[in-house]
């Protein structure tokens, strides 16, 4: 018998689907930045008219269309018609759960360039976005106003489900105020706000990173109960609250780095203040083939965009004790979050 085996077919099949994954997130990249799916709407949408809207050749335009069919972007709805699917509609801009700004900077050159020195990330250690745009990411999202707003919009589509979950499951009935470290847009303690009629917050961040939760507070009709303070987490944070938040913020940094935010925390602290930690916690061993975000992916990416990693229970022990901290508690959040939460109190 010639040719290959069952099983060899379709490893070989898994192989060319890891190996073609950056050509369709192109094909994705570009639906989001030619705003596709606001244009295809609602509806079914007709091949010419986008065609012509968008001045492609239509032949060219119907070659993108059936790649997105096929990677179950959009649906054929008869000949020469395309509507959305469920997956292509979150890329539309002012949907419910839109995906949009998080497709838009997550495809843009700030994160997809540094990944082509991933080996010299794993030889250094070090971020190669550094290397890439000659500053560190944060000090270059400083001197880009617009792609700052990005990112920060991008923050706040990541953690949409996170907020909803946490502020849904979690009993913030005892706290008097909270304080969001690196709380970025504000989509988290909107969420906490929202559900807790009389509890305060404070949103702690660079001046940059909070800008764009001066607009969501006001939308939400929250102006007046939060209040947005900036500064450096490495330094210090502001004291006051009785519970602190730090959500997707550790992972950015390494060990050192990771360490002096906590030991901010535990300052600010006091004898009987509590943190949430809300992070990927790696499990012991690898999954293979995770659902969702990956979070082996997300640790690379990490490195190569900050120099930072996700982490095990036991890194976030280790990283706890050193800052004179203890992890109390831990409480599961749903999985398509795919992060969890850690309580953690004065050691
Ligand atoms: C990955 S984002 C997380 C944002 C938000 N917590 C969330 O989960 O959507 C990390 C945040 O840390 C902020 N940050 C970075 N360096 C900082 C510093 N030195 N001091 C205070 N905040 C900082 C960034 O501006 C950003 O908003």
């Amino acid at each position: 018998m010639t040719g290959i085996g069952t099983d060899q077919a379709k490893a070989r099949g898994t192989l060319l689907r890891r190996l073609f994954g950056s050509r369709i997130t192109e094909v994705v990249a570009l639906m989001a930045r030619l705003d596709l799916a606001d244009a295809i709407g609602d509806g079914v949408a007709d091949v010419g008219d986008l065609a012509r809207a968008y001045d492609i050749p239509a032949p060219q335009l119907q070659r993108l269309l059936r790649a997105l069919v096929s990677l179950g972007m959009c649906v054929e709805a008869g000949p020469g018609k395309v509507s959305l699917s469920e997956t292509g509609a979150l890329l539309r801009k002012d949907c419910p759960g839109s995906m949009y700004e998080f497709a838009r900077f997550h495809t843009a050159a700030e994160t997809t360039r540094p990944w082509l020195s991933l080996e010299h990330s794993l030889r250094t250690g070090k971020p190669a976005f550094d290397e890439e745009f000659g500053s560190p990411l944060y000090d270059h999202l400083g001197a880009h106003p617009e792609m700052s707003a990005r990112f920060g919009a991008a923050m706040g589509d990541e953690s949409r489900a996170a907020a909803e979950a946490i502020a849904a499951q979690h009993d913030f009935s005892g706290y008097r105020m909270v304080t969001d470290i690196g709380g970025g847009d504000g989509t988290l303690i909107t969420a906490i706000l929202r559900g807790n009629p009389g509890l305060q917050g404070t949103i702690f961040d660079t001046e940059e990173g909070a800008a764009p939760a001066v607009a969501r507070l006001r939308a939400a009709g929250l102006a007046d109960r939060c209040s947005i303070v900036t500064g450096d987490f490495f330094t210090a944070v502001p004291t006051g609250a009785d519970l602190f938040l730090v959500k997707s913020t550790i992972h950015n940094w390494d060990d050192e780095h990771a360490v002096r935010i906590l030991r901010s925390c535990r300052t600010a602290l006091g004898d009987n203040g509590k943190l949430l930690i809300v992070d990927v916690l790696l499990p012991d061993r690898v999954q293979p083939d995770p659902a969702g975000l990956n979070p082996y992916i997300k640790d690379l990416q990490m490195l190569v965009l900050l120099g930072g990693q996700e982490r095990t229970r036991a890194d976030f022990d280790r990283l706890c004790a050193q800052a004179g901290l203890r992890i109390a508690g831990a409480e599961a959040l749903p999985p398509h979050v795919g992060q969890s939460m850690l309580e953690v109190v004065r050691a």
